[in-house]
């Protein structure tokens, strides 16, 4: 019984949310990780099928009767793949040999994720910055570890700091910055239908709470928004 839940905790670990502050932590249930992906999608299926048989829907039709199936396997093996703590990136870090000293930058990352309160898409960019503390991070692993989280079920503001708490933890340095502006389709394509507003969101830590070193990254990555509200 000890065992068992000492792997779970390892296996939290694991997904990342170790080191994220208990506000930022994805609500999973404790025994989140006893149910393995090949069980999901079975669960998954049936649940679809019994959604898309409450409507209506003639399930021996050609074009549906696939659909349960491929509903569960986008859901666990892509939507929701960042639930699964093996599917985390590595985040490969390298010396700062070269002793570059500015910020850098990874701007326009694209972020499909999934409102949680509706499972309906979440479409933008992300923005992340670091300044090196001695550690420099594979371009790429930007752009990774934002799809990682953002593929579970999410709200925006989570997304943004579970992003820079996780390259605060790889870089070793609390000089991280992340701005996130997306569409969130429960808000454009249903409910208040507004098809132009979007939300922006921003996590700023460390040096990045200074007011040159802020406006240095909101100069960089110049969005069509007003940043008054964001900027110290
Ligand atoms: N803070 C936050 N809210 C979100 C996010 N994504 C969706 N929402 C909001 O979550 C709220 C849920 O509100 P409810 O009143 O419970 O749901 P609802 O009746 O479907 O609300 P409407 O969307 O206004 O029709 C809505 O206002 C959504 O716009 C997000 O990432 N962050
Ligand atoms: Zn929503």
């Amino acid at each position: 019984m000890f065992e068992g839940k000492e792997i779970m905790i390892n296996k939290i670990d694991e997904i990342g949310d170790d080191h994220v502050g208990s506000s930022a932590k994805t609500p999973l249930r404790a025994d989140a990780f006893d149910i393995s992906d090949a069980e999901k999608r079975k669960r998954i299926e049936a649940s679809v099928r019994d959604i898309l048989d409450t409507l209506g829907m003639d399930l021996e039709d050609d074009s549906i009767k696939g659909t349960p199936r491929r509903v569960a396997k986008a859901y666990v093996n892509e939507i929701f793949s960042g639930l699964n703590p093996a599917n985390k990136p590595k985040l490969s870090t390298f010396d700062n040999n070269y002793k570059y000293g500015e910020m850098l930058v990874e701007k326009n990352i694209t972020v499909y994720s999934t409102c949680e309160h509706h499972l309906l898409p979440i479409v933008g960019r992300a923005h992340v910055a670091y300044i090196s503390d001695g550690n420099v991070i594979g371009l790429s692993k930007m752009n990774r570890i934002v799809d990682y989280y953002a593929k579970r079920p999410q709200v925006q503001e989570r997304l943004t700091m579970q992003i820079v708490q996780a390259l605060q933890k790889a870089l070793g340095t609390d000089d991280v910055a992340c701005v996130i502006d997306a569409k969130h389709l429960c808000v454009n394509s249903r409910g208040v239908r507004d098809i132009v507003s979007s939300t922006v969101t921003s996590e700023f830590g460390g040096k990045f709470k200074e007011k040159d070193t802020k406006r240095e990254f909101l100069d960089y990555i110049k969005m069509d928004t007003d940043f008054k509200n964001i900027e110290a």
